[in-house]
């Protein structure tokens, strides 16, 4: 059995150090962060995930599982080794592959025999062929070493279910010689008929870039359609419904919200528009879809300060969700961070709730906004309630509860949770996104 050191203990490179113990390989997860690393080795998750803890517990109990500072050490005792470490928005959009270059240096540097190295982090078109010359440098031709690119294609709140399911498997090398001990590694995937792509380092590269921005196109576009619906008084929620109908076009991803965020869309969009560019190729779809979203969010906006006759000033907004989606403590780029900034410049009042996210929120807001201690406890004297984050615990809420509550009775469903006519039926001014 293969060991396997996993560089980056963040939400990717977590899920696939438990993923691949659960295999059956021996893992060494690895990371700078010593507060991280102090937490795994106590057995706590750093992250916010449904059902991960459960697999952590499992693996670490049958010794398959450790975690490490060392990562040096860490080197030199595995046989494969996976980078996961982050490939954050950078100048001009384009990724920063600092930590990814690092990583490089450091292992050519520890190198003391063959091992194959295995790029889960989303990196741009030519980074594992760079990857590749950077280790042979520090390695200086002395030990033999291969480079493959393995996307991760896992979805935040569903990392572990999507790590161990997943559609596809997408393994990119420069020659046939890596490829055993990867079918091996996932070998209850491969006997389990999940579609394995055996391609070329760049194609592998292009398909994780390729696969997100289409998710985002598809994403901005149904939002763009709710907007014209708002306009038209069409139902944005029919029309998506019944264009999903289409086998052509499938029902996912054309849920309308407060726009995309997170920590993947917003940044591989503007890393293969930068890719584009470089290349100089126009890539108007992309451009557009970025451009999309940012308006998206402005255009919320809009619609709870037009529902106020343009003054907010002084009104009290309780904002229901802060994680740019739910099952995850994660606000990174969320639509909260927008819109919750743009009230407080127009000086409005907020008071916000989110079951996971209170503490990255207060890292960002400390003492500028008020923190509730649950759904209810935020909406009480508020002028306005805006939902942004689909937990469930907001999808069944006692409205006419929450209403007499309210100061003024305006209910902002940006995830278009709720029926109009009920909630109107109950004294609500109702405005959901393109219904
Ligand atoms: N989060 C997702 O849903 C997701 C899904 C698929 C792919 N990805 C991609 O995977 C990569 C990682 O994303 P993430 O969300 O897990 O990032 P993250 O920020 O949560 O984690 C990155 C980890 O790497 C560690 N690190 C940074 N530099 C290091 C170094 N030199 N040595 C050791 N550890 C180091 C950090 O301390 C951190 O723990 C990115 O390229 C991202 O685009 C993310
Ligand atoms: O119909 C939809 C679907 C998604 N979203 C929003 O789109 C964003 C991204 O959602 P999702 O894709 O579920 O979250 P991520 O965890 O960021 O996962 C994406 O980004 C990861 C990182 O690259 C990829 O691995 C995944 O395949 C890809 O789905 C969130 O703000 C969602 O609220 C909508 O508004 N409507």
């Amino acid at each position: 059995m293969y060991k396997i050191a996993v560089i980056g203990t963040g939400y990717v490179g977590l899920t696939a150090a438990i993923g691949l113990a659960n295999f059956g390989s021996t893992v060494l997860g690895l990371d700078i962060d010593a507060a991280k690393i102090e937490l795994l080795k106590q057995g706590k998750m750093p992250i916010y995930e449904p059902g991960m803890q459960d697999l952590l517990d499992k693996n670490v109990a049958e010794r398959r599982l450790v975690f490490s500072q060392d990562i040096e050490s860490g080197i030199r005792w595995a046989d494969i080794i996976f980078i996961g470490v982050g490939s954050p928005q950078g100048e001009d959009g384009r990724a920063d592959l600092t930590a990814l270059y690092n990583v490089a240096e450091i292992i050519g540097r520890n190198l003391d025999g063959y091992v194959i190295v295995v790029t889960k982090s989303t990196v741009p078109v030519g980074t594992n062929e760079k990857i590749y010359e950077i280790i042979n440098e520090y390695n200086q031709g002395n030990f033999e070493f291969d480079v493959v690119s393995n996307p991760e294609f896992l979805r935040e709140g569903k990392a572990m279910y999507d790590f161990l399911h997943p559609d596809r498997v997408v393994i990119g090398t420069k020659n046939p010689r890596p490829v055993e001990a990867l079918k091996k590694i996932y070998r209850p995937l491969y006997l389990n008929e999940v579609p394995f792509i055996f391609t070329d380092l760049p194609t592998a590269e292009m398909i994780k870039y390729a696969s997100n921005c289409f998710l985002a196109a598809k994403v901005a576009f149904i939002n763009e359609m709710a907007r014209v619906c708002d306009s038209v008084g069409a139902n944005v929620q029919t029309v998506a419904l019944t264009m999903g109908r289409d086998g052509r076009i499938g029902p996912k991803f054309l849920h309308p919200g407060p726009g995309y965020g997170g920590s993947c869309f917003p940044k591989d969009t503007q890393a293969l528009a930068a890719i584009a560019r470089d290349h100089n190729i126009a890539t108007p779809l992309v451009d557009s879809t970025i451009q999309s979203n940012v308006f998206h969010k402005e255009y919320i906006v809009q619609k709870v300060v037009e529902a106020f006759d343009g003054k907010i000033s002084g009104k009290r907004i309780a904002v229901l969700g802060l994680a740019f989606k739910a099952e995850t403590d994660d606000i990174r780029e969320a639509s909260s961070l927008t819109i919750i900034n743009r009230l407080l410049n127009q000086d409005a009042a907020v008071c916000v709730y989110d079951p996971q996210a209170m503490d990255n929120a207060r890292q960002i807001w400390s003492d500028v906004i008020e923190y509730a201690g649950n759904e209810y406890e935020a909406i009480k004297g508020a002028d306005g309630v805006v939902l942004l984050t689909e937990w469930n615990q907001f999808r069944n809420l006692d409205v006419a509860a929450m209403l007499d509550l309210m100061a003024d009775k305006k209910f902002f469903d940006f995830r278009n949770i709720y029926q109009r006519n009920e909630v109107e039926a109950l004294g609500a001014e109702y405005y959901g996104i393109g219904t």
